[in-house]
């Protein structure tokens, strides 16, 4: 079974408009209200994929309860712990000529609910998969991944880590079988600007001595590359195509990944070129990637 864990569930708040002003009055054209967030929107895709999962961690309020609505509408299954307080944060994503966001700090969470989480992720089992995504209200202490996969370690459940810097960095020591930071945080989490292929193999690489098995490295248009445990490389261009909405990009080719290694059980390259190809689709679409629209690019690919 595979879950995931979402801290800071999201509403996000699309809008297009042709030009954006600091400090004026801006008009959209387009806009659209999505469920995201990292961990839910890799379920959301990996039931796209056909792959089914139960989206775990914390909402608040009405923005929650529109977030349970949309995933009951994707099919996906559910078990938020409820939050008494507050409400799921909303992120503006405002696409003009160039990109801004603005992401919500989050509901403060309690120890007690914290606890609530943890005792669900107790009753996972040996090779069950987890994927905790995302970042954290900024209540919570920066180590709280870490324990999480303190409290399973040695349980035999694969662990996918998206997060960025400590969050991240934290939990190597407990050998994630894949991160996937993107080539900006990578960059970030050593204080440098990475620009070649070298640069970012060399510090992928400083990830794998600190622990991580997998490290997945997505670079937007530039595609990804992958270094696997077994010490293998691989590198993969972007398919070509128009981009439409790169909102979950990221979190897609995690739920592509995912699928790729189960549907082939356990060929890296297979993942890898599944994760591209699923990264794109969702870039190339509105909405994050179909199966179909997967299918098409990995022709492109593999
Ligand atoms: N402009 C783009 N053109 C083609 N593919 C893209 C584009 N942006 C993202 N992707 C695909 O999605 C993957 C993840 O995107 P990226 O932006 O690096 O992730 P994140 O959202 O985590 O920053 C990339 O490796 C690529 O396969
Ligand atoms: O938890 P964070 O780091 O604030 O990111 C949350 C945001 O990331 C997203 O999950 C998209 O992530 P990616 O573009 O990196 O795939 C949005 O849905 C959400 O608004």
């Amino acid at each position: 079974m595979i879950y995931t864990v979402t801290f800071n569930p999201s509403l996000d708040y699309i809008v297009r408009m042709d030009k954006f002003t600091a400090g004026a009055i801006n008009r959209v054209n387009y806009e659209q209200v999505l469920a995201g967030g990292k961990g839910i929107n890799v379920s959301i895709v990996l039931k796209n994929l056909g792959h089914e999962s139960t989206a775990l961690g914390f909402l608040a309020g009405f923005t929650g309860e529109e977030i349970k609505d949309q995933l009951k509408g994707f099919g996906v299954k559910s078990d938020f712990v409820q939050l008494e307080k507050g409400f799921s944060r909303i992120n503006v994503k405002a696409k003009a000529d160039c990109e801004t966001e603005i992401n919500g700090q989050g509901p403060d969470i309690s120890e007690a609910k914290r606890e609530e989480l943890f005792a669900q992720l107790d009753k996972l089992q040996e090779g069950d998969t987890l994927v905790l995504a995302g970042s954290i209200p900024k209540t919570l202490p920066d180590d709280i991944y870490q324990k999480i996969m303190a409290r399973l370690d040695g349980k035999g459940i694969r662990i996918v880590v998206d997060a960025e810097k400590n969050l991240l960095l934290n939990v190597l020591q407990y050998h994630p079988f894949l991160i996937k930071p993107n080539n900006h945080e990578l960059g970030d989490m050593f204080g440098v600007k990475l620009t070649t292929d070298e640069e970012i193999i060399t510090y992928a690489k400083k990830l794998q001595e600190k622990g991580a098995q997998n490290v997945l490295i997505s670079m937007a248009g530039d595609g990804a590359i992958l270094l696997t445990a077994e010490g293998k490389s691989y590198k993969c261009p972007a398919p070509k195509g128009k981009l439409i909405n790169s909102v979950g990009a990221g979190d897609s080719m995690v739920a592509g990944f995912i699928t790729g290694y189960m549907e082939s059980e356990g060929d890296f390259e297979k993942a890898f070129h599944m994760g591209v190809a699923t990264g794109s689709a969702s870039a190339f679409s509105e909405n994050l990637a179909t199966r179909p629209e997967v299918e098409a690019l990995l022709k492109t690919i593999a």
